[in-house]
């Protein structure tokens, strides 16, 4: 899939992960709209991209992917802004095992809202023209984090959620792929901020350190360069891929 011309839609963008997806989809020739809940650091990218792209390649929309309404809001000023929605990353999302109502709010209920919502748009059975979701999981989608049960949970549905709907896709003809992103530990403010965040586990942060420092920590455009493949690559759906600091590759699931 050519990104000349096509339109995404990133939540979470304004910083992290979120902010290397978009500017990766900008330079390969993207028009991105960016959803965020920070609207000081989304309307400062924002004139970083005005800067570099000039006007009109990217629009900075205030959104909290726990409000139907205003990802409804988001999604209608897009397709009006820009022409529809072919290409979705549903990336927001945060760690927190205190408040973890809204962890599982925020990662799990909010890529299946944001999707359901998007898909309006997207699908050809209701008048889109098809196109690609990349879900922001984890390696804890895959396998457990210890200190984090409620982060893990959640990624964990995030993968489930995502097989699930490139079957669903494939099987009805919405004509829209489905992938997740699995990466190991990225250099973000999620990670520089874990210790804080870990409530009752709080007595794991050693040993959560401990595995980091033996993974290692990706940087944030090696993890936007797996989306790129994710979202061009048209053979690919129903995928996981993992991304590493020494490479990536695609999970492969038991045949059940
Ligand atoms: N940093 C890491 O080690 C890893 C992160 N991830 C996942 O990557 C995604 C992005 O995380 P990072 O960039 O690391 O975090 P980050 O904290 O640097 O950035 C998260 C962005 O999401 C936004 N956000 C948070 N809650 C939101 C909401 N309710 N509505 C809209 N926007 C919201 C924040 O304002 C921020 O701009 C998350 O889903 C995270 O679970 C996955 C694997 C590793
Ligand atoms: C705890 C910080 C979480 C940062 C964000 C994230 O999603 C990173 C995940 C990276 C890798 C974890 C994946 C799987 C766990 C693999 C082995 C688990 C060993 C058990 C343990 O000590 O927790």
């Amino acid at each position: 899939m050519a990104l000349d011309g096509k339109i995404a839609v990133v939540t979470g963008a304004a910083l992290g992960i979120g902010k290397a997806i978009t500017e990766t989809l900008l330079q390969n020739g993207a028009k991105v709209a960016l959803l965020d809940l920070n609207e000081t650091a989304g309307k400062s990218l924002m004139e970083t991209i005005n800067k570099l792209y000039g006007q009109g390649r990217a629009l900075f929309l205030n959104c909290n992917v726990e409000s139907e309404e205003q990802i409804k809001a988001a999604l209608q000023k897009t397709a009006e802004t820009f022409g529809g929605v072919d290409i979705l990353c549903n990336n927001a999302g945060i760690l927190n095992e205190r408040t973890w109502e809204k962890t599982v709010s925020i990662n799990l209920v909010g890529v299946i809202r944001v999707t359901y919502l998007a898909l309006e748009h997207m699908s050809k059975l209701t008048g889109g023209r098809g196109g690609v979701i990349v879900n922001t999981a984890s390696m804890a989608g895959i396998g457990p984090l210890f200190s984090c049960p409620v982060y893990t949970a959640t990624k964990h549905g995030v993968v489930g959620f995502t097989r699930a709907m490139a079957g669903a896709s494939t099987t009805s003809g919405y004509g829209v792929r489905f992938n997740a992103l699995c990466p190991s530990f990225v250099q973000t403010n999620l990670l520089s901020t874990l210790t804080s965040e870990l409530g009752q586990f709080a007595n794991l942060a050693e040993s959560t350190q401990q595995l980091i420092d033996k993974m290692g920590i990706l940087n944030v455009s090696d993890v936007a360069e797996s989306v790129l493949e994710l979202v061009t690559d048209e053979t690919k759906n129903g995928e996981a891929l993992l991304v590493f600091p020494k490479g990536k590759n695609y999970m492969t699931f038991p045949s059940l």
